[in-house]
C-alpha cells in the first residue's frame, strides 16, 4: 500500500534522506524510531506532498506521490492536531470532512467521533476545553470521515498521559484491523513495540533497520536501538 523507492532529499546540499526503501501492506502498523534530526520527519513529509524528493519514487497503493493526485487517500495526525478552538469536536470535524469534500449528517459525524472513544458530551463542547488526548481522537475522526487508506502520525502520543496513550495505541489497532495503514514516526520504543506490525530505525538519513515486532520485546527492542544509532 506504501512505497518508497530509494527516495533521497537533501536540504540546502546538505543530504537528510540517503535512498530510503521501505514497504508497508494495507493493515500494518509502520512505526518509524531514530534520533532528532534522523529524517522521519521528511519522509512523512514527502508521501504528504509536503515536500518534493530529490530523486527515488514514493507509491500509496498504485499512485504516484507527485505525479498522481493522492491527497484523498492520506490523512495526517501531527504531536498537536491543529484545529478551530471557538469549534465543537462536531464542527471541527464538519469543517474539516466539507474541506476534503464529504459532507455528513450530525448524527454520522458523532458516528466517527464515538469511534474514537471521545465521550458523547464533548461533542458539542468547544475544542479550546479538549485534552490533548482528545484533540487527537478528533484528528482520528477526520482521517475516518476522509475514508483516508493511509494515516501519517509524527509523534501523535508525545505528551499524552499513559491512559490516554493507552487508548490511542487501542484505537490505531482498530484503524489497522480495517484495513488502514499506520505509517508513525515515535519517540516511545515501548509503545512502538506494543503498536507496530513492523518498526524501522533510522540514522542519518538511512533506515537501516527493519524489524517484524513480534520477533522482538521491548528490552531487545531498546538494545537494538541503543546499538544503531
Ligand atoms: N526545512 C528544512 N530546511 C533545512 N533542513 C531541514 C529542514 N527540515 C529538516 N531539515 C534537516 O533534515 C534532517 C532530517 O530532519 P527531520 O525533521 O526529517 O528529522 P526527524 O527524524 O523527524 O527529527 P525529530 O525527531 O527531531 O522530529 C535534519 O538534519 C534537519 O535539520
Amino acid at each position: 500500500m506504501l512505497k518508497a523507492i530509494n527516495i533521497t532529499k537533501s536540504y540546502d546540499g546538505k543530504l537528510a534522506l540517503k535512498i530510503v526503501t521501505f514497504e508497508v501492506a494495507k493493515g500494518e502498523i509502520f512505526c518509524l524510531l531514530g534520533q532528532n534530526g534522523a529524517g522521519k520527519t521528511t519522509t512523512i513529509n514527502i508521501f504528504l506532498g509536503f515536500i518534493k524528493m530529490d530523486n527515488g519514487q514514493a507509491f500509496i497503493g498504485d499512485k504516484e506521490v507527485g505525479i498522481d493526485e493522492t491527497s484523498h487517500l492520506t490523512a495526517y495526525i501531527p504531536e498537536t492536531v491543529q484545529l478551530y478552538g471557538n469549534l465543537s469536536g462536531v464542527e471541527n470535524l464538519d469543517f474539516f470532512s466539507r474541506l476534503a469534500g464529504f459532507s455528513y449528517s450530525t448524527s454520522e459525524l458523532e458516528t466517527f467521533l464515538n469511534k474514537t472513544g471521545l465521550q458523547s458530551e464533548a461533542h458539542q463542547r468547544r475544542l479550546s476545553t479538549y485534552s490533548k488526548g482528545m484533540r487527537q481522537k478528533v484528528g482520528i475522526a477526520i482521517a475516518l470521515a476522509k475514508n483516508a487508506a493511509v494515516i501519517f502520525m509524527d509523534e501523535p502520543t508525545s505528551g499524552l498521559d499513559p491512559k490516554a496513550t493507552s487508548e490511542f495505541t487501542k484505537i490505531c489497532k482498530e484503524l489497522a484491523e480495517m484495513g488502514k495503514v499506520i505509517f508513525m514516526a515515535t519517540h516511545d520504543i515501548f509503545n512502538a513495540v506494543e503498536l507496530a506490525t513492523t518498526i524501522g530505525i533510522m540514522k542519518e538519513g538511512s533506515l537501516v533497520q527493519q524489524i517484524k515486532s513480534s520477533d522482538i520485546d521491548a528490552g531487545q527492542l531498546n538494545q537494538l536501538y541503543l546499538e544503531t544509532i
